[in-house]
């Protein structure tokens, strides 16, 4: 039976902070010691992807490609229906690895080896994600911290169909920190190194086609040139891109929505999850090309936080187009009518801090896809 004859009042405040002092919290995610190296995590069972979810993403990140929510043009772009945003996936897969793998805190560095399995990936899917620990190292700088490397891949849960895969690297804090985390962020250590020479002449592709990216890189060819723009619009940081879409997307890093908790970080405040501000930028940039299909990212990195009132612009280097696809495709789709680019996009603040880096190969349509 119940005992209602308690004489502790636990609504008295001092009472109940005691209370708080003595109690044992349940604790959430993993130390970096719990982590060892060739372990596979079977996440909890990831979202059943709606439209909804997909074009709040899209909308709140500027990725206003209308192939992703309007049957002619996703017809113009050879789908069968309105798929999945490809970095809505991508952020739909991470978001339940959070809690085994990063929900401790710590930095989110950067990833690499993302790519695109199928062609397409439509409302309905219910998503499976996996992780292996790949590699756990010690960080020189950050006694605070290990370094962990993953490999995450996302799939169909009802048929097991690789959807996407990538490799992610965090700091992650450590069970007993021998010393606090009072390291500078790496845009101080950058501008310490000084500025490194640029090429004398950035120009700028003359419209959106494949044909206007690879005429750009033929005029900058054997001269002190890149092809390398700004792009217009920014984003500023708000409530709903900092915790809202991470929340959406089952993302449960305190980074992103405890703001109690982060007064004590680095940052001192909550900062907006990599993948947003990465998806920011890119919708920048794919607001002036014609992407038919995204297919990798390489060597993606952020270099500094990103929190509430800050506006994130978009800057792109081309660095290769070729007529003919060198990289694998995802499974289904065909290349006719597009060519294959490589670009290098950054994420930059409103005070022209790069943020975020990643290279990128997508198709970007020919002049002459119908
Ligand atoms: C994180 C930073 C504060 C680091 O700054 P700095 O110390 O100047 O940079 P270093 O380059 O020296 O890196 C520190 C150590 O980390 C290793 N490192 C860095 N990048 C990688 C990588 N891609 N792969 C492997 N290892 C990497 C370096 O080798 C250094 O190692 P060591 O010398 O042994 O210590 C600064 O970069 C920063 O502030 N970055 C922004 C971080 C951020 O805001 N991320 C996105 C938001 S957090 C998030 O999205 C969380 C997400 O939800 C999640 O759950 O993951």
């Amino acid at each position: 039976m119940t005992d209602t004859s308690d004489p502790t009042d636990w609504t008295d405040t001092e009472t109940f902070q005691t209370a708080l002092q003595r109690a044992e919290t349940i604790e959430k995610g993993t130390y970096f010691e719990g982590f060892t190296e060739g372990d596979t995590i079977a996440h909890a069972a990831g979202r059943r992807l709606t439209r909804a979810g997909n074009e709040r993403w899209m909308g709140q990140t500027l990725n206003h490609d209308p192939a992703y929510w309007h049957s002619d043009a996703a017809d113009a772009l050879d789908y069968e229906e309105p798929p999945i945003h490809p970095d809505y996936l991508l952020a739909a897969v991470m978001g339940p690895t959070v809690e085994d793998l990063s929900e401790k805190g710590g930095y989110f560095l950067g990833r690499t080896d993302l790519r695109y399995h199928t062609d397409a990936v439509y409302p309905g899917t219910e998503l499976g994600v996996e992780s292996t620990v790949l590699d756990r190292t010690t960080s020189s700088s950050r006694p605070a911290y290990g370094i962990v490397t993953w490999e995450t891949t996302g799939y169909e849960a009802r048929t097991d169909e690789p959807l996407l895969s990538y490799r992610r690297t965090n700091m992650v804090p450590r069970r007993d920190p021998v010393e606090t985390d009072g390291g500078e962020s790496g845009m101080q250590a950058e501008t310490e190194s000084g500025p490194s020479a640029l090429p004398a002449e950035l120009i700028a592709p003359e419209g959106p086609y494949f044909e206007d990216f690879r005429a750009a890189l033929g005029e900058v060819a054997g001269r002190d040139a890149a092809v390398a723009y700004r792009h217009e619009r920014g984003r500023t940081q708000d409530d709903l891109l900092i915790a809202g879409l991470p929340l959406a997307t089952l993302n449960t890093a305190k980074q992103h929505h405890n703001a109690a908790a982060m007064a004590d970080s680095p940052s001192g405040e909550p900062v907006t999850y990599g993948d947003v501000t990465r998806s920011i930028a890119l919708a920048h940039a794919r607001s002036d090309e014609r992407t038919y299909r995204e297919l990798r990212y390489e060597d993606e990195a952020f270099h500094d936080f990103v929190t509430a009132g800050d506006t994130i612009y978009g800057f792109t280097r081309v660095l290769e187009a070729t007529a003919t696809p060198t990289v694998d495709l995802p499974a289904g789709t065909d290349s006719d009518g597009a060519g294959q680019v490589t670009f290098e996009h950054f994420a930059f603040n409103q005070h022209d801090e790069p943020v975020y880096s990643g290279r990128r190969t997508a198709l970007i349509e020919t002049r002459t896809h119908q």
